[in-house]
């Protein structure tokens, strides 16, 4: 299975039109890949937070679905179209990624869980998911995260429960964390011995540096890409037995001891 991670740069001088006008076409020249995948927020940037209930969309029948959608359906690609700032039904803003099929169905939407922000930005102004979202495509099933997520593992041994087999995280993730960025992909690939696809954003926006630096590392730990800073494609062949042979040959997460005893209890 071939993958493309678009490291997309969010531009604080383009529009947010011309910005999905220039995902749609990135992820048309992806057709040669079986699955592209897009980062967080990349409408509006994910620290841009002034922007995220202007450019607030549904999720089902916005402006980004139309594009996404049939830019998937042009490429002929599985796309995870990384996350935009949703209006839900209820009238809460989240954090929702999209994933649309090759036929430009939308597959599976996941609110993102984490907010971050600490009592500020994100954390007060979206609202959390509660779901933990897996989507079966031909040869694997992927588990869906964003961002700041990737600090909790106990969110991925959920999905790798539900079946998950490569975890995808878009991210915006700042360049003055990057060290914890490389280091948690890698645990969460080596933890729970699955593909992990982390698609951020490149160059700066709202004077938030971004780290860059999407990666795809193996069940293994191996790290099969990394992107630098600026915008970048990352193109990687995927293994669909290799998350079945690591397990097997070192079946760690069956030594899982579940229920363990808590102090004074
Ligand atoms: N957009 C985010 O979730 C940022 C997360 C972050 O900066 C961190 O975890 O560090």
């Amino acid at each position: 299975m071939r993958a493309s991670l678009i490291q997309f740069g969010v531009d604080p001088q383009e529009s947010v039109d011309s910005r999905r006008q220039r995902a749609a076409s990135l992820v048309r020249e992806q057709s040669g890949a079986d699955l592209v995948v897009l980062p967080e927020l990349w409408t509006v940037g994910a620290f841009a937070y002034e922007s995220f209930a202007a450019e607030a969309e549904r999720a089902a029948d916005g402006p980004t679905h139309e594009a996404m959608s049939k830019a998937a359906r042009d490429a002929g690609v599985w796309l995870h179209a990384g996350s935009i700032p949703e209006r839900g039904a209820d009238g809460g803003l989240y954090n929702t990624s999209l994933v649309f099929t090759p036929e430009g169905e939308l597959a599976a939407t996941y609110r993102k869980i984490h907010r971050f922000g600490f009592d500020q930005g994100e954390a007060v102004l979206m609202s959390a998911g509660a779901d933990l979202v897996t989507v079966a495509l031909p040869g694997t099933t992927l588990g869906l995260a964003t961002c700041y997520d990737l600090r909790f593992p106990e969110l991925f041994r959920g999905l790798v429960d539900a079946g998950a087999q490569t975890l995808v995280i878009p991210a915006g993730w700042p360049a003055r964390r990057l060290a914890h960025w490389t280091l948690l992909a890698k645990a969460r690939a080596v933890e729970n011995q699955a593909y992990v696809l982390a698609c951020g954003t490149g160059g700066s926006h709202a004077g938030v540096p971004q780290a860059g630096h999407s990666i795809v590392v193996d069940p293994w730990g191996e790290v099969l890409a990394e992107a630098g800073e600026d915008e970048e494609v990352l193109t990687v062949e995927l293994d669909e037995e290799k998350v079945a042979a690591v397990r097997e040959q070192f079946p760690a997460l069956k030594d899982r001891r579940l229920g363990l005893r808590t102090p004074g209890a």
